[in-house]
């Protein structure tokens, strides 16, 4: 006979009952959220059960109101991007992009204008990079992207496109009332063949766009590549096969 497997909270803890709170709690959730049920939803108990549960991940990896990943998800693409650098040797730039005083946005526009700057500027900077680079918000107004196989002589010139597309924008806020922002642009790359830690790769971004606002904002501040510390016979041995690292077989006539 089977039985039920034990319950780990204590004896006077309220329930979980599947129809209940909880359920709820997460109906209400997609609802606030906007979540768009299929119409098959109605009828068939599977499809409602996948849409719940594709509405409540995308409600913990995405951010409201722009819809890109949001910081913690972000992480967890750089470092996954950090090892690939590592063992690949390819060239990954990181972006950190923050616009410009943006508190004078708020201050003289209102509230939900900002929230307008925010989209839009998350709008241009995802169809400003190739659709495998990762883009997500960060902060308030703080972005990032990582772009994979990016090299340095490409990098310069994918920052300034992103950079020129935002200045570019005629944001309308309604009430014939059109708005321009700039934003400034920090860039670092992964060091390659090495594993470095993604906080250390964020910091290198960061002291570049701490330049980049320095230096008057609306412009874009690159760190020059790190030199691999790897040699070229060291790369060989990195990416032989592991069958020439075998010792050599004992010869018979010894
Ligand atoms: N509308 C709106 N504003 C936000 C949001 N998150 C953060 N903010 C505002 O963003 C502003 C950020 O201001 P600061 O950090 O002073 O930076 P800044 O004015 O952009 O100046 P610099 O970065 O130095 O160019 C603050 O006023 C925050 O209240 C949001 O989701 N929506």
């Amino acid at each position: 006979m089977s039985r039920s497997p034990p319950d780990p909270r204590p004896p006077d803890a309220e329930p979980v009952r599947p129809n209940g709170l909880l359920l709820d709690t997460a109906l209400q959730l997609l609802e606030r959220a906007g979540h768009a049920w299929p119409p098959e939803a109605a009828s068939d108990p599977h499809v409602w059960m996948q849409s719940l549960v594709d509405g409540l991940c995308t409600l913990s990896s995405r951010d409201p109101l722009t819809g890109l990943l949001n910081r913690r998800q972000f992480e967890a693409a750089l470092e996954r991007e950090a090892d690939r650098a590592a063992r690949s040797g390819d060239v990954a730039m990181l972006l950190l992009l923050d616009i410009d005083h943006f508190k004078r946005v708020n201050d003289r526009y209102g509230h939900a204008a900002g929230d307008e700057v925010i989209r839009r500027v998350a709008q241009a900077l995802q169809v400003g990079v190739r659709p495998m680079d990762t883009v997500a918000r960060i902060g308030g107004e703080e972005f990032a992207a990582v772009l994979p196989a990016c090299p340095p002589a490409y990098g310069h010139a994918v920052a300034e496109r992103v950079r020129r597309a935002i200045e570019a924008l005629e944001i309308d806020l309604g009430l014939d009332q059109r708005l321009g922002v700039t934003i400034s642009i920090g860039g670092s790359y992964a060091p390659q063949w090495v594993r470095s830690s993604c906080t250390l790769w964020l910091e290198r971004a960061d002291r570049q766009l701490y330049l980049a606002k320095h230096q008057g904002r609306n412009r874009v501040c690159l760190e020059t590549p790190p030199e691999s510390q790897v040699s070229a016979e060291e790369r060989g041995l990195l990416l032989s096969p592991a069958s020439d690292f075998l010792p050599d077989e004992p010869s018979s006539t010894s």
